[in-house]
């Protein structure tokens, strides 16, 4: 049976509305795939510490969270993930590509312009249609 992963990803928004989309790197799994930086839920952690604790290790930076986003669940070929996203926004520093190939900020109009890893398409998907 396939094991299933709990996942965070924030959607961090800046005070021009615009969204920061991050490219998984070629090491990674699902590389060179765009996604809501994040990751593992550890034990013990609710979703909103996991995503900070995420953060803080993937981009250097804190962040408030808000309200969900979406809550997906998609079967991969050797695991299925349910991807929490939430809202977010930057309280301290400023995002650095510490583990990913790239950041960028994009409008949301431009969101579907990337290759998104498939979990990550319903939020996106809401996120355009908010
Ligand atoms: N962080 C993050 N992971 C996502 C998203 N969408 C999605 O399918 N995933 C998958 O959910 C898992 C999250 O794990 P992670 O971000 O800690 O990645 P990792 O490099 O530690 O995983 P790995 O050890 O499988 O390479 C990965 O299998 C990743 O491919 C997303 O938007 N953000």
């Amino acid at each position: 049976m396939k094991k299933t992963v709990q996942v965070v990803g924030a959607v961090i928004r800046n005070e021009k509305g615009e969204i920061l989309c991050a490219l998984r790197s070629p090491k990674m799994s699902l590389p060179n795939l765009w996604e809501f930086p994040g990751g593992k839920i550890e034990k013990g952690e609710s979703p909103e510490q996991s995503l900070i604790r995420e953060i803080r290790e993937e981009l250097g930076c804190s962040i408030e969270v808000f309200d969900q986003v979406e809550d997906t669940i998609y079967e991969y070929e050797k695991v299925i993930v349910n991807l929490k996203t939430y809202w977010a926004k930057v309280t301290e520093g400023v995002p650095k590509p510490l583990e990913h190939q790239v950041l960028i900020w994009l409008p949301v109009t431009s969101l579907k312009s990337l290759v998104w890893a498939p979990a990550d398409i319903p939020a996106v998907q809401k996120i355009i249609s908010i």
